[in-house]
């Protein structure tokens, strides 16, 4: 297949290029910039002198040259580009949260930025790889902390197990999670040595998170989702707490393995999703450079409190690794092709 990618000079763009390089489905990556750019080559990889070449975006040249497009861009950029695809049904894997949200008035508030068409963003569909299946040729690609909250969550929302009114999510992130763009909150002085919690109850994530809960119970309404800064570069650790049901409750009194036993029925089946023993948790250096999501579990039954950690790499997991998964669903190919499945970290 010829792939084309808007955004490869970006940290997202970097690693899906790299992930693309490998997939054994992938032919030729073509690689397109800004609009009113030239032509130009770009050192992608100092280490080893690779330079690619990156030609202006223009959407007929790109739909004429490659069978699929993944915009890793960012808010916004896709909204003023991906028309012409999407009257097309060209099909596209859009990293960026332009057509994620799908009420336009949630979209304009969280992301303050104008939202795409209703008719747009009816041709298009959000894919959590894990448990959602294409309708549409245009695929938003799941958020990095939307991810990591709604993996660590999905089989007690979906098996209505946990007290809708007391999800609360306080979750992580390293640097690159922020771009590459230089912001004052993410100088090096900055970040370095420190942690700051950002976007209290105005993250973009909470809309997209309850928007994917609501499809497994519509009846759970909000969460309080915080998130925090970490001086890493990558990796995304979220700390979930939920109370259970009365029933559950009791389940979970009577057997301290039914948390892991219901979890690894959901999981069993999800390659990139798995499940450590009881009161085990996983850290940021085991998942990071792989496209896994890692969870922990545990019960406290003094506070009647369930505990959940969801780890997973901002930039695999997150991001790229999901846009490749999505690829690999939207054209039938096989879940895991072209994802790595261990690292090399100590
Ligand atoms: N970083 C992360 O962990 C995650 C990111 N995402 C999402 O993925 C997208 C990319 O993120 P990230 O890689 O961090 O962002 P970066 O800011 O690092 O990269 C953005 C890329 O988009 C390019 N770009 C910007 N504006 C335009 C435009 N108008 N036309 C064409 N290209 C443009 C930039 O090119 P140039 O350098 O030439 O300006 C750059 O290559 C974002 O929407 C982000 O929210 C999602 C999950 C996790
Ligand atoms: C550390 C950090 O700043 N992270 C970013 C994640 C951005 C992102 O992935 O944005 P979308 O998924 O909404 O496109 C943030 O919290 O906004």
């Amino acid at each position: 297949m010829q792939v084309a990618i808007i955004g490869v000079t970006g940290y997202a763009g970097k690693i899906l290029y790299q992930l693309l390089s490998h997939h054994p489905y992938v032919s030729n990556i073509n690689l397109y910039g800004h609009e009113d750019g030239t032509p130009h080559q770009y050192l992608l990889d100092p280490s080893i002198q690779e330079y690619v070449s990156i030609q202006p975006f223009d959407a007929a040249t790109i739909m004429a040259n490659n069978d699929v497009l993944f915009f890793a861009t960012p808010a916004g950029v896709s909204t003023k580009l991906a028309n012409p695809f999407i009257e097309h049904d060209f099909p596209v894997i859009d990293l960026s949260g332009d057509y994620r949200l799908q009420d336009i008035n949630q979209f304009e508030k969280w992301y303050q930025k104008p939202a795409p068409s209703p008719e747009a963003l009816l041709k298009t569909n959000y894919n959590l790889p894990e448990f959602d299946t294409p309708e549409q040729t245009y695929i938003a690609n799941p958020g990095c902390y939307a991810t990591a909250t709604l993996l660590g969550l999905a089989p007690l929302v979906q098996n209505h197990l946990l007290d809708n009114e007391t999800i609360i999510v306080d979750a992580k992130s390293g640097v690159t999670g922020a771009g590459k763009q230089p912001k004052s909150s993410n100088q090096y002085v900055h970040a370095n040595e420190n942690l700051s919690l950002y976007k209290i109850n105005q993250h973009q994530h909470i809309p997209e998170i309850i928007q994917e809960l609501q499809t497994w119970d519509p009846n759970l309404a909000h969460i309080q989702f915080s998130t925090t800064l970490l001086p890493v570069d990558r990796g995304i650790l979220a700390t979930i707490y939920v109370k259970p049901t009365a029933a559950f409750q009791k389940l979970l009194a009577n057997n301290a393995d039914t948390l892991k036993t219901i979890y690894q029925r959901v999981y069993q089946t999800k390659p990139f999703v798995n499940v450590y023993p009881p009161d085990q948790m996983p850290d940021l250096k085991t998942v990071v450079g792989t496209n896994n999501c890692l969870i922990g579990l545990t019960y406290n039954p003094i506070t009647n409190v369930i505990m959940i950690v969801s780890v997973i790499d901002n930039l695999l997991k997150g991001a790229a690794g999901a846009a490749v998964q999505n690829f690999n669903q939207l054209f039938n190919f096989s879940e895991t092709s072209g994802l790595p499945m261990t690292n090399y970290n100590l």
